[in-house]
């Protein structure tokens, strides 16, 4: 479902070198990724801050074009298919909304809607049913800027799944959530993948997140891999150590040092 051979992707930033003068500078976000994710599993996707881990979902997701190396996300090339991708992806960025402030919630999945085009009897459908397993039915009328972060976060999540994809990749989406509205968006992550078959990649520094839903773990530091391999596995990297926020405390240590 996802497929990444060699991908690089840089950035050259230009900076002051002096009261005049200005340098450029490449940074190398993501080296020479290669990793596959194949249909129905749940894959998480940890690394430091800087690690590149923004970089690769914007890769995924068209938003980006990868300096070298090939990407297919459901068969497609991200940036030069983003249209067609969309379609057969879902995204959410917890740090950001894809719904429309000032509108009613309901009105933004009207809008959501159209763009995808997706039918009507098909659309009230799949509303009905994730107003049902996210709650949502008592804010649709509100509109989203009134809306709690939890509240707004099931909401981003509906939006994404609106159209039925095949792939959904979130980007944190349990930052800033209390105890519970994080157990209600996990249940119904675990739900997705294992009931619909929907293949999720997740980005999150809460490490929580990862033990209770991902069976794989990929770890990205400095833009390259620096492991692959189940939950178990990860743990058994420091055996000694009890948590796994410890465990991956020492692999991000490691990296750094490496
Ligand atoms: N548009 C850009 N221009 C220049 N440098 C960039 C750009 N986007 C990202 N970078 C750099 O690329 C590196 C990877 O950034 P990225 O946002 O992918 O990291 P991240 O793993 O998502 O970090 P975080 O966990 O803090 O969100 C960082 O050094 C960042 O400063």
């Amino acid at each position: 479902m996802i497929e990444l051979e060699g991908v690089g992707r840089s950035f050259t930033v230009r900076r002051k070198a002096g009261r005049l003068r200005r340098d450029t500078h490449v940074v190398h976000a993501v080296r020479d990724l290669s990793f596959e994710v194949t249909a129905g599993e749940f894959v998480g996707y940890l690394g430091p801050n800087g690690a590149g881990k923004s970089t690769t979902i914007k890769m995924l997701t068209g938003i980006l074009s990868p300096t070298t190396g090939r990407i297919r996300v459901a068969g497609l090339d991200p940036s030069r298919r983003r249209t067609a991708l969309a379609r057969r992806i879902g995204v959410v960025f917890g740090q950001r909304t894809m719904l429309w402030w000032d509108l009613p919630l309901k009105d933004s999945f009207t809008l959501i809607r159209h763009l995808y085009k997706v039918d009507p009897v098909r659309h009230r459908n799949r509303l009905a049913e994730l107003c049902d397993v996210l709650d949502l039915g008592g804010f649709l009328d509100k509109p989203v800027r009134q809306l709690s972060l939890g509240q707004r976060m099931r909401g981003d999540i509906a939006a994404a799944l609106l159209h039925d994809p095949a792939v959904l990749v979130l980007d944190e989406p349990t930052i800033g959530l209390d105890v519970v509205s994080k157990a209600a968006v996990r249940g119904f992550l675990r739900r997705l993948n294992a009931e619909r078959g929907t293949t999720v990649l997740l980005t999150t520094h809460d490490l929580g997140d990862i033990e209770r839903l991902c069976r794989r773990v990929m770890l990205i530091d400095h833009g390259s891999l620096a492991f692959d391999g189940t939950v178990e596995e990860l743990r058994a990297t420091a055996p000694d150590e009890t948590s796994i926020e410890d465990v991956v405390t020492r692999l991000y240590t490691r990296a750094v040092q490496s």
